[in-house]
């Protein structure tokens, strides 16, 4: 039986309403529905962003605020729609995480540029100089470089030009796999949500309307609400 990561027991914030789900290790889960409906809010709890006003998380097996939220956060790595960089050099974005913990290792930064397709006199330009593709690639190489076993991302192509987003969801998913990640993503792109996730959960006013395996959840939709969602998508 596969290892559960996460597991939401009755949730409820803001518009959150009694979201009871189970995260196991390895699953690629896709958060989709319509603006407003809690997506980010769900997103967030999972590092702590925010905590639930009801109900409980827990992660592996334990309450989730029984970690020490520095650790949790390096353990579960997240990327933003607008990429959040210091106003620094590539190399200083890098280190900046491991540094926290005493664990950057030089030797390590050819890898991390490797895995978002970057190259390596790239390390000493500045991220103002940088396109938004590029920054994008340098936030998703700064959370690799913390060694997270979860990714957590917010609508990280949104912001990018199509060639851009193919080429980062295939970056994406050879890191998937290569590292054994898991996964929660946010995304509004149904088509995205079917190339990136193994899992599908639809929220709609705050609660779980649908959820199940991708892409037939999106091709074979069971509840009126998400065939209305795909229909108009
Ligand atoms: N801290 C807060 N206090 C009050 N209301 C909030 C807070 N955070 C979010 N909301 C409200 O909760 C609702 C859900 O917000 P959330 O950002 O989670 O939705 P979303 O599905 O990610 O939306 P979008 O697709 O537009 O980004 C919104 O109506 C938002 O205005």
């Amino acid at each position: 039986m596969s290892q559960t990561i996460f597991e939401l027991k009755s949730v409820y914030k803001i518009v959150l309403q009694d979201i009871s789900l189970k995260i196991n290790h390895n699953e690629r889960v896709m958060i989709f529905g319509p603006s407003g409906s809690g997506k980010s809010t769900l997103l967030h709890l999972f590092n702590r962003l925010e905590d639930p006003e009801q109900g409980e998380i827990m992660f592996r097996g334990e309450p989730i605020e029984t970690y020490r939220i520095p650790e949790l956060r390096k353990n579960i790595g997240l990327v933003l729609q607008q990429p959040y960089l210091f106003p620094d050099t590539v190399l200083d974005n890098l280190k900046y995480g491991p540094n926290l913990f005493e664990d950057w290792k030089e030797e390590e930064v050819q890898t991390l540029l490797n895995y978002v397709n970057l190259p390596i006199d790239y390390l000493d330009k500045d991220v103002d100089d940088l396109s938004g593709g590029e920054k994008q690639r340098v936030s998703l190489a700064r959370t690799l470089a913390n060694k997270p076993e979860i990714l957590l991302l917010d609508e990280p192509t949104s912001a990018l030009d199509d060639q851009n987003i193919e080429s980062i969801e295939q970056d994406l998913l050879n890191l998937i796999q290569s590292k054994q990640l898991t996964v929660v993503m946010v995304t509004h792109n149904l088509e995205q949500a079917k190339r990136l996730g193994n899992k599908g959960v639809y929220l709609e006013g705050g609660r779980i309307v649908e959820q199940g395996s991708l892409p037939d959840m999106i091709d074979h939709p069971k509840t009126e609400a998400l065939k209305r969602f795909t229909t108009n998508y």
